[in-house]
């Protein structure tokens, strides 16, 4: 059985990203406010758009704080930024789901979200996801690899430079699969597992820009930096 040691390097860059991850946690306000009592379908929407805001800041300040990302091409980050945010905002969202609240009000965020206008055809294949996510039961520093990975994924659309994406992203893969070994000891596939959930989150994106289209067709108003990320009106 091979013995799986971690590198006093990789001990550091897993340190770098958690306390980043941690660092930019949503503002427990805007979460908080989704608890409060009934809402309507608009105003769930407006709350949801307001969490939706404030996790894309998180990620930017997040993928900021990724050593050698603001070493790369700018064009290459905003390219990484606008082709991943939807990708880390699912992974996001599925730990504000799985940790973030008590217990009890799970069930509220699922009911603001199934009443803020969003059609069935979004909701199955999202909340099939964030079980799929929880279940895994990730550790901290897995969940902040695996966002760090998802952000430097080389082959997102217009990135010019992908050999210089992947000499961030290899070493990231390299010790999320070492804390994979080191913390599932019983499930050897684990690592793998993680991986495949990334392969899921390419659909769910597909999902979200049909979300977005028929959110504009009902003529929802987004926040500038929404509009921004995803280039819409
Ligand atoms: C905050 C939130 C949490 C869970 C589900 C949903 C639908 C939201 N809200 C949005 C998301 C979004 C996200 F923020 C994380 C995960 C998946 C997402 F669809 N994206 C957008 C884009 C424009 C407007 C909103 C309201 N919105």
């Amino acid at each position: 059985k091979e013995k799986v040691e971690i590198t006093k390097e990789q001990k550091a860059l897993t340190k770098v990203i958690v306390e980043a991850y941690n660092r930019h946690q949503i503002p427990q306000d805007v979460a908080k406010k989704l608890l409060q009592d009934q809402y309507s379908v608009e105003e769930n929407f407006l709350l949801l758009t307001e969490m939706a805001t404030s996790q894309v800041q998180v990620i930017v300040e997040f993928t900021k704080s990724i050593p050698g990302f603001l070493s790369l091409d700018h064009e290459d980050q905003i390219a990484l930024l606008k082709g991943s945010a939807v990708e880390a905002m699912f992974l996001r969202s599925a730990q504000v789901f799985s940790k973030k609240m008590p217990n009890g009000h799970n069930g509220i965020l699922e009911e603001r979200i199934r009443k803020s206008g969003i059609s069935e055809e979004f909701i199955t294949p999202m909340f099939n996801f964030y079980k799929s996510i929880i279940g895994l039961h990730m550790s901290l520093e897995e969940q902040a690899l695996l966002t760090a990975i998802t952000i430097l994924t080389p082959d997102r659309p217009y990135v010019k430079d992908h050999q210089a994406v992947e000499k961030l992203q290899e070493p990231m893969l390299d010790v999320l699969r070492k804390v994979c070994v080191l913390q599932h000891p019983q499930e050897p596939q684990y690592f793998a597992r993680l991986l495949g959930r990334l392969t899921e989150l390419r659909t769910l994106t597909h999902y979200h820009a049909e979300m977005l289209t028929s959110w504009r067709m009902n003529d929802h108003k987004f926040t500038p930096l929404l509009c921004e990320i995803w280039d819409v009106q």
